[in-house]
C-alpha cells in the first residue's frame, strides 16, 4: 500500500513555537486522526503538508510528490477543509460550483449537486444565510466534488451537532473504501476519531508523541486506579503520567496488559484517547 502523506523530520520555527522533527505517515486507504491540545502544532503541520508555509527542515511527500514544487498538480488530487474555511457571503452553492469548475479540471458539477442534495444544502440560498452546520457541510462538499484521492481536514467537524458529525463520519468511511483514498483529519473530538480513524498521530508542544494504529493505542494504553500509597510502590517503567485526588491516584500506563500481569490485584482500564491527551497536557510527557 503506497503512502498518501510522508512527513520526515519536519521543522518549522516561529518566534515562540517550534515544530521539532515531526515525522509520520498516512498510509493509502486509511484515516489518520491528528490530535493535540490547542497550539500543539496541528495546523502548522497541515499547512506545511499543503505547501502553504516555508518550512525550516525535513521533507514532505504528498501522493508521491513535493507539496511546494508540485502544488498545482497535487491540488487536483486533494480536497482541503481548513479551520475557518469560508466563502463570500453573497455566494450561493450554485455560484461556488460555477467558480470551482473553472479552478479544477476535474470539477464534477453533478457530484457537487448530489452532495448538496444528500446534505440538504439549498443551491439558491446565499452563504451568509447558512448555519454553522450547513457551512461545514458545504466546505466538505466543495472539498469532495473534484473526486480527490486525499482529504486534508483541519477541524472540519468542530462545533457541529452529533447528527451532522455522524453524517460526516459516514461520508469519511465511504470515501476510504477505495484503497487509493485517504484522509488526514485533525479534530478535538476524540470520540469521533475513536469511531473512524485507523491511525492516530498525537502531537504535543510541537513534537510527535506517537503515531500508531488506533487499535494498538486502545489495547496498550491504560489507566490504573489505586490508593496513593499503592501507586508509589509501582515500578515507574510503564507509567507516563499521574493524577492525584485526596486518597487515590490515577496513572496513565503505556502497557496495560503487562501492568495487569505484574499487579494482578490492581484495577486497570482501557485509556480513551481523551485520557491520553489529558495526562500529556498535564505535563506527563514533559516531565
Ligand atoms: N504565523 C505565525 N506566526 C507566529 N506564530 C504562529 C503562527 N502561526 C501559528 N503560530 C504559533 O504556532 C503554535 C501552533 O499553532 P497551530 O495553529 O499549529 O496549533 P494547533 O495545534 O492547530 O492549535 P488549535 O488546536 O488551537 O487549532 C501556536 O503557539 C501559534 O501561536
Amino acid at each position: 500500500m503506497n503512502s498518501a502523506i510522508e512527513v520526515r523530520g519536519l521543522c518549522k520555527h516561529y518566534r515562540d513555537f517550534s515544530l521539532r522533527d515531526v515525522s509520520f505517515t498516512v498510509p493509502g486507504g486509511s484515516i489518520m486522526g491528528f490530535i493535540g491540545e490547542n497550539g500543539a502544532g496541528k495546523t502548522t503541520t497541515i499547512k506545511s503538508i499543503l505547501g502553504l508555509l516555508h518550512t525550516d527542515g525535513g521533507s514532505i511527500s504528498v501522493l508521491g510528490r513535493d507539496p511546494v514544487t508540485d502544488r498545482r498538480a497535487i491540488g487536483q488530487d486533494i480536497g482541503v477543509v481548513l479551520d475557518g474555511s469560508f466563502f463570500y457571503e453573497g455566494m450561493r452553492a450554485k455560484d461556488i460550483s460555477a467558480v470551482m469548475s473553472r479552478l479544477h479540471s476535474r470539477w464534477d458539477k453533478e457530484s457537487f449537486a448530489s452532495y448538496c442534495k444528500r446534505f440538504a444544502l439549498p443551491m439558491e440560498k446565499p452563504f451568509k444565510e447558512f448555519s454553522k452546520g450547513m457551512r461545514a457541510k458545504l466546505a466538505l462538499t466543495t472539498a469532495l466534488a473534484h473526486h480527490p484521492k486525499l482529504l486534508v481536514l483541519d477541524e472540519a467537524t468542530s462545533g457541529l451537532d452529533p447528527v451532522v458529525r455522524s453524517e460526516m463520519l459516514d461520508l469519511f468511511l465511504e470515501f476510504i473504501q477505495d484503497e487509493e483514498h485517504s484522509i488526514l483529519l485533525s479534530s478535538h473530538i476524540t470520540s469521533d476519531l475513536e469511531k473512524v480513524a485507523d491511525y492516530i498521530t498525537f502531537i504535543h508542544a510541537g513534537k510527535i508523541v506517537f503515531s500508531k494504529t488506533k487499535d494498538d493505542i486502545l489495547e496498550q494504553y491504560g489507566v490504573v486506579k489505586c490508593e496513593k500509597a499503592r501507586a508509589a510502590a509501582l515500578d515507574g517503567a510503564h507509567i507516563l503520567g499521574r493524577r492525584d485526588s485526596k486518597f487515590d491516584a490515577e496513572l496513565l500506563v503505556d502497557n496495560r496488559p503487562e501492568v495487569a500481569r505484574l499487579y494482578p490485584g490492581i484495577l486497570t482500564e482501557q485509556a480513551t484517547i481523551d485520557d491520553i491527551m489529558t495526562f500529556f497536557a498535564k505535563g506527563a510527557y514533559d516531565a
